[in-house]
């Protein structure tokens, strides 16, 4: 009699069987390197031993090179096999963590029977090329996101399948071992979700690949709109999507995209190294992950601000009326046709000097200038004095090479001096040659005059900046006397140079992330654009979360894509994941009134956030110890809003005997995107907590709690807390 085996143990067969597989092929792959690693270098030899090292006359020369050559390529053919049997390695060791999450069961609406296709973080197909688990990003998998029973389709190749998907299962796995499984059914509970959401935060951000929810999969791949613009709440996973997102697109253009094409924006440090798992756990290399700040630093010769300089800055009630300037998209445009300014080169050009002493002088550089073509570009005109300003300085260090007294000198140099400036002992025949090591030592005594040549020191940039400015307001911009630049004149002065005065070395840019775009100028945000006009863009953000004196809203921004003839495609995310139900319900209410009740949490209810009054700083520390002490898991974070804030808790609790690990204290400015399992708010008082930013502030705060809030105050609460 047969016997219908359960569905449980047939799932189970089907792990082992694949798990098997698995093993199998690591097997064979370990055994591969290790010979590969063993042998490799002899096999290398060998391959070189073969080649007749024959130079002695021109044909035999061109032989032995053609020779060498193949076999060059040989050994580098062996070294991509290598090369890809470890990536393949790699692969195989991260499935069997979990060799896959997803099932789905297919009808093609053919006369074939319906298939099973099971979806994991990597592909995988055995010796008969049979495909045992398939990439969450190839296209079938669409199916299992889009999450539509019945009748559905997936695209391919530009070409849409109809299909009906009879089954949808998500499964936990562990290894060879099934935990659970759930078909999805008409009303979704998704409960494989809430375990996923309800586990403990790490400290760095994980993938959300086995629960990625519709609306999410639906950005994440978009390849249809050039630029997209996702405006979500707390929580509702815009970093997540972009990171998802950016192995999406390396795993769909594979041919034609590396991560030197993909560049993240990142709202500050911290946050570049929360997120700097992700991508490595799903088999991908990080891409370029920088802040504006660190970005923008790179590309110019000037000294910025530093992190804590900017947030303090951006932190302040209120800039000054410049600042609000240099800051709009209207001034960066007028930079942009400001070359008509720029004809007397005696107003911005300056000598180049070396230990206090004119090389070229300031007439020399401007009579460079006037012979470039008058009605040329100034970017053009600069260069093209650049070009006769280092003619003519080399020119100058030959004629110098060849003098007698410089010919001596080298006469007379000890070996150690030899060894020092040409890496040798000049031998006999080295007096014919004379001036051509002059030469040598001369570039070497002079090559800060040659860098300066090259970095334009003999530009003086801030006077184009400073006339652009006076040009468009009628004011003098005043710059902060020895003081670093800030970032929004570094934002300025890089467009200088991009649009007047020499082409940056850029990246080549498909694929562009800015995450938390709502605390970008637009001033910056047009120096972005005009930077990488090719690029696609994923801005995501979210307006609630605009607490900085700096900001965009996403109107301006999909203006300004507008002002560029780019086109702008806009998501909205309602459903946020973060934190408990109570806790999301409570930040909620934290948003201005229109926004309200468009929250949707997700999570269980769990505890309610709770409120408390303290009398004095002396009590607060004292419950703020107790709490902390009393965790099972993660730290108790304190959140500021100011930094002075930060570090005068800081240092009250030094004063006391408390484990410091058990308690963090950050101002909000460095918590942004971040999240942890408690927070406490710190003084939400009346009188700390005023206006609309300090609304939004009080919002972003609560958000970054996961598990538990505890929101304190001194006196009375602040009116936004109900
Ligand atoms: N589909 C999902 N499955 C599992 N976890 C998810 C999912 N979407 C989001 N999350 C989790 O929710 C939390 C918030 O996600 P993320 O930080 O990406 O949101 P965000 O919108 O960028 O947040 P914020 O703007 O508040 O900083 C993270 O812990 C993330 O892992």
């Amino acid at each position: 009699m047969l016997v219908i085996k359960e569905e449980r143990q047939l799932e189970q067969d089907y792990l082992m069987n694949v798990y098997d597989q698995l093993q199998e092929r690591k097997i064979q792959l370990e055994a591969l390197l290790a010979h590969a690693r063993e042998n490799g270098l002899s096999d290398v030899q060998q391959m070189l031993g073969d080649v007749r090292l024959n130079f002695s006359n021109i044909s035999d020369n061109l032989d032995t090179y053609a020779a060498l050559e193949m076999k060059n390529r040989e050994i580098d053919q062996l070294n991509i096999k290598l090369r890809s049997a470890e990536q393949f390695l790699q692969k195989v060791d991260r499935l069997l963590v979990v060799p896959y999450f997803g099932k789905i069961t297919v009808d093609f609406l053919e006369e074939e029977p319906q298939e099973s296709f099971y979806i994991g973080v990597n592909g995988f197909a055995n010796d008969l090329g049979e495909y045992l688990i398939y990439d969450w990003r190839s296209p079938i998998a669409e199916l299992f996101y889009n999450n539509e029973m019945g009748k559905s389709s997936y695209v391919v190749n530009r070409q849409t399948i109809p299909v009906e998907l009879k089954q949808r299962r998500q499964l936990i796995v562990e290894g060879q071992q099934l935990l659970n499984y759930f078909d999805t059914s008409i009303s979704i509970q998704d409960d494989v979700l809430l375990q996923v959401l309800g586990s403990d935060a790490t400290r760095q951000m994980q993938d959300i690949t086995s629960t990625i929810q519709k609306e999410q999969n639906v950005i994440i791949r978009d390849v249809t709109h050039r630029n997209l613009l996702v405006n979500g709440v707390a929580g509702s996973g815009k970093t997540s999507t972009i990171m998802q997102r950016i192995a999406y697109l390396l795993f769909q253009y594979r041919e034609q995209i590396t991560t030197d094409n993909v560049m993240i924006l990142s709202p500050n440090r911290q946050f570049v190294d929360y997120i700097s798992d992700v991508l490595p756990s799903l088999g991908e290399m990080n891409p370029m992950n920088v802040t504006i700040l660190q970005f923008i630093d790179h590309h110019l010769p000037f000294i910025l601000e530093d992190e804590a300089t900017y947030f303090n800055r951006i932190s302040s009630k209120q800039v000054v009326q410049q600042t609000e300037i240099i800051r709009s998209h209207e001034f960066l445009e007028t930079v942009k046709t400001a070359d008509y300014l720029f004809k007397d080169a005696s107003a911005f050009v300056q000598p180049l000097m070396h230990q206090g002493k004119v090389v070229i002088s300031k007439t020399k550089i401007c009579v460079f200038f006037d012979a470039t073509p008058h009605d040329a570009r100034l970017m053009d005109r600069i260069q093209g004095t650049k070009i006769m300003i280092r003619d003519e300085w080399q020119r100058r260090l030959k004629k110098q090479s060849r003098k007698p007294k410089m010919q001596d000198q080298m006469l007379s140099m000890s070996e150690d001096m030899q060894r020092k400036y040409f890496g040798k002992i000049l031998g006999e025949n080295a007096e014919k040659n004379l001036p051509h090591y002059a030469k040598k030592v001369l570039d070497q005594k002079y090559r800060q005059v040659t860098e300066d040549i090259e970095d334009l020191r003999w530009l003086d940039t801030s006077y184009l900046f400073k006339t652009i400015f006076k040009t468009y307001t009628g004011e003098a911009y005043a710059f902060n006397v020895n003081q670093p630049l800030s970032l929004d004149e570094g934002v300025v002065f890089l467009l200088i140079y991009q649009e007047l005065v020499e082409r940056l070395d850029l990246p080549k840019l498909k694929f562009l992330f800015v995450d938390e775009v709502q605390d970008y100028t637009p001033a910056q945000l047009n120096l972005i654009l005009t930077l990488f006009p090719k690029a696609r863009y994923t801005m995501v953000g979210d307006e609630n979360q605009a607490i900085f004196n700096s900001t965009s809203a996403f109107e301006q921004i999909v203006a300004l894509f507008s002002a560029f003839d780019l086109p702008s495609y806009r998501y909205d995310l309602r459903s946020s994941y973060r934190s408990t139900g109570s806790i999301t319900t409570y930040f909620g209410e934290l948003t201005a009134a229109e926004q309200e009740m468009a929250i949707v949490p997700i999570r269980e209810e769990g505890a309610k956030p709770i409120e408390w009054q303290y009398q004095s700083e002396q009590e607060w520390l004292e419950r703020m110890i107790e709490e902390a002490m009393n965790l099972e898991s993660g730290p108790l974070v304190v959140l500021t809003k100011t930094s002075l804030e930060a570090e005068t808790i800081r240092q009250q609790l030094s004063k006391l005997t408390v484990d410091m690990k058990k308690i963090k204290i950050l101002p909000i400015t460095l918590a942004k995107g971040l999240e942890f399992d408690h927070v406490v708010i710190y003084n939400a008082s009346k009188l700390n907590y005023v206006s609309e930013r300090d609304r939004r502030i009080l919002y972003t705060m609560a958000s970054r709690a996961m598990r538990t809030l505890l929101v304190t105050y001194q006196e009375a609460p602040s009116q936004y807390i109900k």
